[in-house]
């Protein structure tokens, strides 16, 4: 692969770069109209991509309505194979992949082929559940009946994604729906359509029938679309990931229709650090958990609170070794951290920083705009002592902020951190088992990681509760959520020999 800094890439496979949506097994434009992606790091615009009418999306669902007919009948066996091929592929052309991500991300390309590897396990895992989904079988009141039940596919998928993982968080949706016989619709963000349609490319060559793998795309027209999606009668499901504003909106509109639904929404992780923890361990595992792209991931920690008797070493040192990143373009060999995906995503961190300092927080790595690199580059902040008031304990900031709190008592930091309408991960270090166990049981999220900042993995059931939304992914239960479970009673048997 050959790559000039700050340009379109040249691609060992120039196929997977797309720029028309997939419908049908075709690439598809169905407009004139057009919107652009950019390199968020160079501003650099790095395709142009269809945005796609109400029609054509319309069209698109009546593609996949037909698929799932035949496409649901395909044997475990065959969709398995067709899995194991997309994670194949998806693995030999890593490098393009991940070249992708970055240039449409703005994460630096070593994280990039973290992702795409972390996206292709989702097909591996996926590939060898999907010839085992079982039911059961009961044994009902009545002697003359037998009951037992299978697990179906639920039906055509609408699939609403973010830029944060433009891979990985479409690949943990799409392989469990492909695996059970779900035809997929997908709508990647406006920001990072790319990868998605690298993907679709992959999918044709893995061999997925024509119409069970589909991409649609749009910028301005997106509410129409999602209105689109959750509206009709021929889409059976809605997976999304994404705010919870926007889940809010796509749970109203699926009402009429009374989809399944699964929903990965904002966090606002809590970082618990005990007196008793392995301070180097907790640190390095904070710089992984929170400037995991650069702050932009749902479980990256957004509040920290470290015991009152290590909170200066502990903020002290973080600053020294945060200090020490390499912030610059993603293809940049020598870049640790990439840039954020806009300039929102840094008036966020900004209000935050203001609010917390205000409020009495010290500056312990003063971090900032870095204009010579461009206007998405932010070196990290780190404050300290930040007091329970500051808008951050409730809101996440999704960006290179990392507030640190002080705590005395596990009480109170299990009151801390469960004061939040969010519940997706929450992370604890300490020693004692004791410690580790109370707390991750009286921790109101879906996932507590201990002793580790990075747990994310396809074998895990990945998900939040409260206002971080509901259902799994990942996993043999992220499998569930694309099945409907049908309940067969065999009645009037004769009485028993
Ligand atoms: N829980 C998780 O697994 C997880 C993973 C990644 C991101 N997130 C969350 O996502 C948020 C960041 O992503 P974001 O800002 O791109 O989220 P977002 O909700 O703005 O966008 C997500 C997707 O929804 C689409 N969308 C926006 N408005 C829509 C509408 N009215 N109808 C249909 N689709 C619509 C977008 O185009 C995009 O594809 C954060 O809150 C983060 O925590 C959660
Ligand atoms: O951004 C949210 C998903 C992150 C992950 O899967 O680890």
């Amino acid at each position: 692969m050959s790559l000039n800094k700050y340009s379109k890439p040249t691609l060992n496979d120039p196929n997977l770069f797309r720029e028309s949506a997939y419908i049908n097994g075709e690439w598809v434009k169905g407009t004139d109209e057009v919107f652009e992606v950019a390199d968020p790091a160079s501003g650099e615009i790095i395709a142009r991509v269809p945005e796609q009418p109400v029609s054509v999306v319309e069209e698109a669902i009546d593609v996949a309505y037909a698929a799932f007919k035949t496409y649901k009948n395909t044997s475990p066996r065959e969709r398995s194979k067709w899995l194991r091929n997309m994670y194949n592929l998806m693995l030999e052309n890593l490098d393009d992949l991940a070249t992708i991500i970055t240039l449409e991300n703005g994460k630096a390309l070593g994280e990039a082929k973290g992702e795409i590897k972390y996206a292709a396990s989702y097909f591996e895992w996926y590939a060898e559940e999907a010839p085992r989904l079982y039911g059961a079988t009961i044994q009902p009141l009545n002697p003359n009946n037998r009951v037992f039940t299978v697990r179906q596919p639920v039906g055509v998928c609408g699939i609403i994604c973010p830029w944060n993982f433009p891979s990985a968080m479409i690949t943990r949706k799409a392989a469990a729906a492909l695996a059970v016989g779900c035809t997929v619709l997908i709508k990647p963000d406006s920001q990072t359509p790319l990868s998605a349609l690298a993907m679709a490319y992959l999918a044709g060559k893995a061999g997925f029938p024509k119409g069970s793998f589909n991409v649609i795309l749009s910028h301005t027209n997106t509410p129409k679309l999602g209105r689109t999606l959750c509206e009709s009668p021929k889409v059976k499901k809605i997976t999304f990931t994404g705010s919870t504003n926007v889940g809010k909106i796509l749970m109203k509109q699926s009402s009429l229709t009374l989809k399944k639904l699964s929903f990965e929404l904002g966090g606002n992780a809590p970082f618990i650090v005990f007196e008793d923890a392995d301070l180097d361990q907790a640190l390095e595992q904070a710089m992984a958990c929170k400037f995991r792209g650069l702050g932009q991931t749902c479980v990256c920690a957004n509040r920290l609170y470290v015991h009152s008797s290590v909170i200066d070493k502990f903020a002290k040192l973080l600053a020294e070794r945060v200090g020490k990143f390499v912030i610059g373009h993603g293809l940049d060999p020598n870049t640790t951290h990439g840039c954020v995906i806009n300039s929102d995503a840094i008036e966020k961190v900004e209000r935050h920083k203001q609010d917390a300092v205000g409020k009495g927080a010290k500056v312990v790595l003063e971090g900032g705009r870095l204009p010579n690199l461009g206007p998405n580059f932010y070196a990290p902040v780190i404050l300290s002592h930040v007091p329970s008031t500051a808008i951050v304990s409730k809101e996440e900031t999704f960006g290179p902020l990392c507030p640190i709190f002080s705590f005395d008592t596990m009480e109170e930091v299990v009151g801390y951190a469960n004061d939040t309408e969010f519940g997706l991960a929450a992370y604890v270090f300490s020693k004692n088992v004791d410690t580790l166990y109370t707390v991750s049981e009286a921790l109101e999220t879906g996932m507590v990681s201990c002793n580790t900042g990075v747990f994310s993995d396809c074998s895990i059931p990945f998900g939040g509760v409260k206002e971080s939304g509901f259902g799994r992914e990942g996993s043999l239960y992220g499998i569930e959520d694309y099945t409907v479970l049908k309940t067969i009673t065999i009645g009037n048997l004769p009485n028993s020999i």
